[in-house]
């Protein structure tokens, strides 16, 4: 990764937090091989912290290493190569290469990172063909085009079905016909994406700067989408606010996925389950690699509390949207902001 510029790097160790936060002692966890009690331990989960460990997948343990490996080469390429995958990418898009600028709004990380768009076609009747990602031909060097794109397809297809089995649980676990989320994230037009982030660890420079501080890999934020799904290496390195606001560490598991309610899921359940608060520190010795599917309903979808969560009489806590015109919104906060307070009916 490149060298820190002067402002650069005070930037990046401003936010550094002090205080380590302690490993959440249970993370929630749901065996999707379980044969009962699935979406109940999904539901809870969602209402205490809009977040959960999934294991029982099902998605090869082959697979998730082989696209670790992939990850860490695509990395270890230089700088120039790397910088590359970018040319294939329109001015003003979030998609691409880049390193330490997250978003557009001046937010800094020490990450580098991937970012893709998925497409659904196909997805909905079961006939995906693994061409997910529109990546333009130029977008990775010439040596990993072809198996490397491949690999991000087979990922892609193989978590999308995992992530609308967990979206039918939810869905379950509140009652809701099994389709009410999924459905969006296999919509033709769904707005999912794939990112793919690589924390080196933490440089000298930001140890001598800091006399041992924390350093901010990917800052706190919610992420806006219906649902994200993670999966990393054995790094550490991930933290979840609990609702009281207290930060703990997720200890992580190479062997797992881990899933974050997003903002829209937040607003379709009439904040029933929450958007989590998240953040990643990074490790003062060890890389970390994350592969992370983010599952987002199509731009025209109209997101508003649904009726059978609101109850009669109640109070809908959000007004009516599009994921176009959140996304839009989204795109111009920073990191850490809140999203959605924008769209609360209170707000009105
Ligand atoms: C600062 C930003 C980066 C982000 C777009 C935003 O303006 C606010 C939301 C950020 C986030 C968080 C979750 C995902 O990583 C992401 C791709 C997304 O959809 O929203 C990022 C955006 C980004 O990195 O472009
Ligand atoms: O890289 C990680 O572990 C989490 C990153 C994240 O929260 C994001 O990309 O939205
Ligand atoms: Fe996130």
């Amino acid at each position: 990764m490149v060298v820190l510029a002067k402002g650069e790097l005070e930037q990046i160790a401003l936010p550094a937090v002090q205080k380590v936060a302690p490993p959440l002692a249970d993370v929630p966890e749901v065996d999707l091989a379980a044969a009962e009690g699935r979406a109940a331990a999904v539901r809870a989960a969602c209402e205490e912290h809009g977040f959960f460990k999934v294991t029982g997948h099902g998605v090869p343990l082959a697979l998730l290493a082989r696209m670790e490996e992939a990850a860490a080469a695509f990395f270890a390429l230089t700088q120039r190569e790397k910088e590359a995958a970018m040319s294939a990418v329109a001015p003003g898009s979030p998609f691409g290469y880049a390193s330490k600028r997250i978003g557009s709004n001046g937010d800094l990380g020490w990450v580098e990172y991937l970012l893709l768009g998925v497409t659904a076609a196909g997805a909905s009747t079961g006939e995906n063909s693994g061409a997910t990602l529109p990546l333009p031909e130029e977008a990775v060097p010439s040596a990993w085009r072809c198996s490397f794109r491949d690999l991000l397809n087979e990922y892609t297809v193989a978590v999308r079905r995992m992530t609308c089995e967990v979206l039918e649980l939810m869905a379950e676990g509140l009652g809701m016909e099994r389709d009410a989320f999924a459905r969006l994230v296999l919509d033709e037009e769904s707005d999912s994406m794939l990112r793919v982030n690589h924390y080196p660890p933490r440089p000298d420079q930001l140890k001598q700067l800091h006399g041992g501080g924390r350093v901010t890999g990917f800052g706190e934020h919610t992420d806006p989408q219906i649902i994200s799904v993670l999966r990393s290496n054995a790094t550490s390195g991930l933290e979840i606010a609990l609702r009281d606001g207290t930060w703990v560490s997720v200890p992580p598991d190479q062997s797992s996925f881990f899933v974050n309610v997003g903002d829209a899921l937040q607003v379709l359940t009439n904040g029933r389950f929450r958007s989590v608060r998240h953040r990643v520190m990074v490790n003062s010795v060890r890389s970390r690699v994350s592969v992370i599917f983010f599952g987002g309903p199509p731009p025209r979808e109209m997101l508003a509390p649904l009726l059978q969560l609101v109850g009669e009489g109640g109070r809908r806590r959000y007004r009516e949207f599009t994921w176009r015109e959140y996304k839009a919104s989204a795109y111009r906060t920073k990191l850490a902001e809140n999203r959605l307070c924008h769209f609360e009916t209170t707000s009105l």
